[in-house]
């Protein structure tokens, strides 16, 4: 069976996660990038990331820091602005959520300090 240990880490990386994709409002940043949609995109990305990679790697208890999830966050702002050009849809919304994930991974590492 699904074993979701519910340890006050997990819940905040939970949180800290939903806090994210409420910023993703086009829900880019969801799923992994459809490789029949977009059929180069592994050529130039060699590191894959999407929230719900992140979700199954929180249920998985594969995060053993902040600083890890902080790590596959990053991947998916680097992979966005690398594989798309600046003057682009999703090159901006890439600059977006990393302004907007700043303000909510700070928050939350004095959280993960605090519950230690
Ligand atoms: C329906 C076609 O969808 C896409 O072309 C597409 C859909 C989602 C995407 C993406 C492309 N590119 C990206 O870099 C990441 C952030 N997300």
């Amino acid at each position: 069976a699904l074993e979701v240990q519910l340890t006050p880490f997990n819940i905040l990386l939970r949180a800290v996660l939903s806090q994210l994709q409420e910023k993703d409002q086009y829900s880019i940043f969801a799923q992994p990038v459809n490789s029949n949609e977009v059929p180069d995109y592994l050529d130039h990305i060699k590191d894959p990331m999407d929230f719900s990679t992140m979700r199954k790697r929180i249920d998985g208890h594969d995060y053993r820091s902040l600083e890890e999830f902080e790590a596959d966050f990053d991947l998916i702002i680097f992979n966005c602005m690398k594989y798309n050009a600046k003057d682009t849809f999703f090159h901006r919304a890439a600059q977006r959520m990393q302004d907007h994930g700043g303000a909510i991974l700070r928050r939350a590492r004095r959280e993960a300090e605090r519950i230690g």
